[in-house]
């Protein structure tokens, strides 16, 4: 906050603030002579039964109110003098800053806001805050002066309470703008994360991950009633200070007027005393809570905004192994009450690892791929990168073109593009079948290895650099598997494999066997001595495709691959302690 107000204070320039200070004197003086003039009205005129020279005071103070309202229109005229430049600093370092990131290829999609909204914000509430804080400085002084020369006694009476509520209120500012602040990034992340949800809304009914996304759009909602409750405490603490430093002074002179008078006080001087602490302090205290309560806190918080974009830029962040697959200690289960799926599983694959996840059915592979694609949340440390695409048994279709359908998650993709992919997964003689890339595709008329063809290319096109195939190829044939899995593994990023056969496993780099006890990574010739299940599963593949011909090249136009060994490429994954259990 500091440096918003070192900000707002280095925008006052002195001859421009003077002559507000010079014209802020008249408008003061029916402050200072308000409770004066009525004092001396009730005292000397009414009281005394000299009811012209009462009506002579009041007649008085209208004449110094029109002075100060002479004063008020002047200070209006110059108030713009004072504000403008700050608004033209503003415009000046917005366009500014925008122009250098575009040149520095980093495009500004912010500046327009900045430009015509938030600048404009910042302008009507720095000028609201310089009248707020003028009007509550020569309110309250005005009223000490009048005081001072009608009472002395009343200020030491009433001044403590006052100070008190203000020094109160002033406390609170800090947190306040820490709460608007919460609550604003509250507000924001919600409308992103229920926008996120609301566009995905096809893939989540697909995928039945409906639990999953309420939990995700749950969790921005509580945030965000609580930054509004935390909000709400605040405005409780600024209405206690305006109840002490406000309605205090007020309660205790009138307790006190009957000892003021017995004190020798006349009954003009505690009713101007009145005047001054009712129409003076505290509606300058009220006008000070509400000023810079409300729009106080919008210029500080919008003032951020544009001062933290004109931040000098940063690097962009260097990529760390935390891009990367990193898991320590998870824990999973699908309830409280449920077994354990997986149990204190640590995993790291590289950038560039190919691993392949197999084990004996309904251990636990396909959980462990929703918690890679975050679509289950597990307990302990799970790092994954943020691009990542999941391409399920069940393939998603929809009614539309071919094209729409496999550049679904690259909208923008030439038709070169998406040709060249289909080509790579084995998808190019199905697209010729379906009449070509703007044919409408009939969800219901394709098989389900049809499908997941589809599937596959248009994962196979997405941005992302992580994809998990999770049985994605269990309705293609042993051959037709193979061609996806090896375009997978070319096109770069890190794949996981929840292996359908086996000939999965044997395909990539680096193989991870889940077992009711514990999981096990490595590669097929050390998994042979060291997995007894591993074993066993090769044992029992009897699938064609253990055909080696087909597992790493035949006859069928393919060209031969190697078999991938460890320390082929950057695709080590290192398994601690893990153990798994279903
Ligand atoms: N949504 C769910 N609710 C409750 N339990 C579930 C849910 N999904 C899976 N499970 C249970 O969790 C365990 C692991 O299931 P998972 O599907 O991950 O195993 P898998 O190894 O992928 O099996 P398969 O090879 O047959 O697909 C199983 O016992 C399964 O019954």
């Amino acid at each position: 906050m500091r440096r918003e107000l070192r900000y707002a204070a280095g925008g006052l320039r002195r001859e421009h603030v003077l002559p507000l200070l010079g014209w802020s004197i008249p408008e003061a003086l029916p402050s200072v002579f308000g409770g004066l003039a009525v004092a001396r009205a009730v005292d000397t005129g009414f009281l005394a039964h000299r009811p012209l020279i009462g009506v002579g005071w009041l007649l008085a103070l209208l004449a110094v109110s029109a002075v100060g309202a002479a004063g008020t229109r002047a200070i209006y005229r110059r108030l713009g003098l004072v504000v403008e430049p700050v608004r033209d600093d503003l415009v000046r370092r917005v366009v500014s800053g925008a122009l250098r990131r575009g040149i520095a290829g980093r495009p500004d999609d912010g500046a327009i806001a900045r430009l015509t909204h938030q600048i404009e914000v910042v302008r009507d509430t720095y000028a609201g805050q310089v009248m707020v804080i003028r009007t509550f400085l020569i309110t309250t002084i005005g009223a000490v002066i009048g005081l001072l020369s009608l009472a002395p006694v009343i200020v030491l009476l009433i001044m403590p309470a006052f100070l008190v509520g203000l020094l109160a209120f002033v406390a609170t500012l800090a947190m306040a703008v820490a709460r608007q602040q919460d609550y604003l990034r509250c507000d924001e992340e919600l409308s992103v994360v229920s926008g996120s949800v609301l566009a995905g809304a096809r893939d989540i009914l697909v995928g039945g991950t409906e639990p999953s996304a309420a939990e995700f759009v749950g969790r921005s909602i509580d945030a965000q009633a609580a930054a509004e409750v935390a909000l709400a405490r605040v405005s409780i603490l600024r209405s206690l200070s305006f109840a002490v430093g406000g309605s205090g002074p007020l309660l205790i002179l009138l307790a006190a007027a009957p000892w003021l008078i017995s004190r020798g006080l006349s009954a003009g001087a505690v009713l101007g005393g009145l005047i001054y602490v009712q129409s003076g302090l505290r509606s300058a205290l009220g006008t000070l809570i509400n000023g810079l309560g409300g729009s106080g806190l919008r210029f500080i918080i919008t003032l951020r905004r544009i001062l933290d974009a004109d931040e000098p830029m940063k690097p962009p962040a260097p990529t760390t192994p935390a891009d990367h697959i990193r898991l320590r200690a998870v824990n999973f289960r699908y309830g409280p009450h449920a077994d354990p799926v997986l149990r204190d599983l640590d995993l790291t694959v590289p950038a560039g690892g190919h691993l392949a996840v197999v084990g004996p059915s309904g251990v636990g592979k396909s959980t462990l791929a929703s918690i890679l694609c975050g679509l289950q949340t597990a307990t302990g440390s799970v790092q994954v990168p943020s691009d990542r695409v999941l391409i399920p048994q069940e393939a998603f279709l929809f009614t539309g073109t071919v094209s729409e359908n496999l550049s679904y998650l690259r909208p923008d993709a030439e038709d070169d593009t998406i040709l060249h992919a289909a080509a790579a997964v084995g998808a190019a003689d199905l697209i010729t079948r379906l009449g070509g890339l703007s044919a409408v595709l009939e969800p219901a008329r394709l098989s389900a290895g049809e499908g997941q063809l589809v599937a596959l290319t248009r994962a196979y096109l997405s941005p992302a650099d992580f994809a998990i195939l999770d049985e994605a190829t269990c309705h293609l044939d042993p051959r037709a598997e193979r061609q996806a899995e090896e375009a997978f593994a070319r096109r770069g990023g890190t794949l996981v494999v929840i292996a359908h056969r086996m000939s999965s496993a044997l395909r990539a780099r680096q193989i991870l066997v889940l077992d009711g006890g514990r999981a096990i990574a490595g590669e097929h010739d050390a998994l042979l001595l060291s997995s007894p299940l591993y074993r066993e599963l090769l044992g029992h593949w009897s699938d064609p495709g253990s055909d080696p011909a087909l597992l790493f090249g035949d006859a069928d136009g393919l060209q031969p691959r190697p078999r991938p060994r460890l320390g082929d490429g950057p695709g080590h994954v290192v398994v601690h302690g893990a153990r798994a259990e279903k």
